[in-house]
């Protein structure tokens, strides 16, 4: 069974040999952030997020929260997708060394960066944060992290997708390096099957009432059909669609993604001079074909469309669809399909703990002056 949870076939792409060796202990070695001696330490008593502070900035940066939230809404009204691109980018980087903006880094001569690899491909909102960042440097310089910058934008464009609001203490601080290996390697894949998902989700903590909660994240957003081409036509190498696909859906996925090759290309936008001044965040406007998840509108809220195409198969990932095939997240997507605020209560829960992972606090790690740089 270990050897078919690490199976190359779950992964984003196949591995190199030395990872298959690696993987379960540095799945084991979790919650843990140092590779020092910890036997005898209490990790359940230490946790890291006792020491993030309800408003950390009132005094150091008072317009601190205030700033995030209008540079957000701001944005949002123009792309509203900046709300499930900063939902996304909180969930990748969390997910690997906490939330320590990790994913924020660019590469370096001497450091791979997890943005540069296969499941951080089409991540979006660097830029979003990068403009946020500099309006609070303006202000207080040095002081704010990015770590913190990005788990709270995240909060507010999720309210303004209609999505619930949690409280989130701050204080969290910056790490001076980025995981590329361990992104690669240990980001859930889009095909992996209800067992690999919970393996995954599992080793941060999440119990299944709360993976199925989390990924109703798909709510909102894109998914491009690169996520999800291999349904469409020759499934597991079999040269037939995924067998768990609704028929009706299978054919609207395969003209989404058809359409697009037959589209004419189109001109190439204008070059922007600023990202802000013209609104031209590159990041968000790309047109990729793919399925749009909200596809009542955002005005439909934030709620159980997602739960409720799960029940008729209509899963995009196969990693969504596979929810209906366990007992216990069956049942939980059967309950959040009929109760929204069922959902919605857990989901701010859910979300809370996710920005809260391992956190980096002081004396540790750093406050970047650009997200995308080790200070
Ligand atoms: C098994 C777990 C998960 C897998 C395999 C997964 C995979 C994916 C994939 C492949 C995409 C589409 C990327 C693209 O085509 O551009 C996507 C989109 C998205 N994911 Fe997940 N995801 C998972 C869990 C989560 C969680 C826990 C969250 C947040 C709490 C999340 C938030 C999102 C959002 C908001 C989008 C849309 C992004 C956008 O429109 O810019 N996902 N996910
Ligand atoms: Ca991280």
């Amino acid at each position: 069974d270990t050897v078919r949870k690490n199976s190359p076939s779950v992964l984003w792409f196949p591995p190199p040999s030395h990872f298959a060796r690696n993987l379960s202990s540095r799945l084991m070695s979790w919650p843990q952030r140092h590779d020092g001696d910890l036997s005898g330490v209490d990790l359940e008593r230490r946790d890291p997020a006792d020491s993030l502070e309800y408003d950390y900035y009132r005094e150091l940066c008072p317009q601190a929260e205030k700033i995030i939230r209008e540079t957000v809404r701001r944005i949002y009204s123009v792309h509203s997708r900046v709300a499930p691109a900063l939902l996304r980018l909180v969930f990748h980087d969390c997910f690997i060394e906490g939330c320590d903006a990790s994913v924020l880094l660019d590469s370096t001569e001497e450091m791979d960066a997890e943005k540069d690899t296969p499941p951080n491909e089409t991540l979006k909102g660097f830029d979003v944060i990068d403009v946020i960042k500099a309006e609070i440097e303006e202000v207080c310089p040095g002081v704010v992290s990015c770590a913190d910058i990005l788990v709270l934008a995240a909060r507010d464009g999720l309210l303004m997708a209609g999505g619930p609001f949690y409280p989130l203490s701050t204080g969290r601080r910056d790490s001076t390096q980025s995981y590329a290996d361990l992104a690669t390697y240990q980001l859930p894949s889009p095909y992996g099957d209800l067992s690999d998902t919970l393996a995954s989700l599992g080793s941060r903590g999440f119990n299944e009432r709360e993976i199925v909660n989390l990924l109703g994240a798909h709510s909102i957003g894109a998914i491009h059909c690169k996520s999800f081409q291999s349904r469409l036509y020759n499934f597991s190498g079999t040269n037939e669609p995924d067998p768990s696909l609704d028929v009706g859906f299978l054919n609207l996925m395969r003209f989404k993604c058809n359409e697009s090759l037959l589209a004419s290309p189109s001109p190439s936008p204008p070059p922007s001079s600023s990202s802000e001044s013209s609104f031209g965040f590159s990041s968000l406007t790309s047109e990729e074909p793919g399925i749009v998840m909200n596809y009542e509108g955002p005005s439909s809220g934030f709620g159980t469309l997602y739960y409720r195409r799960l029940l008729q198969g209509q899963g995009v990932l196969y990693a969504d669809q596979q929810l209906m095939v366990g007992e216990d997240t069956g049942s939980w997507v059967r309950a959040y399909a009929s109760d929204v605020s069922l959902f919605r209560g857990d989901f701010a829960e859910t979300m809370l703990k996710l920005s809260n992972l391992q956190v980096l606090t002081a004396p540790n790690g750093q406050v970047r002056r650009s997200c995308s740089k080790v200070a």
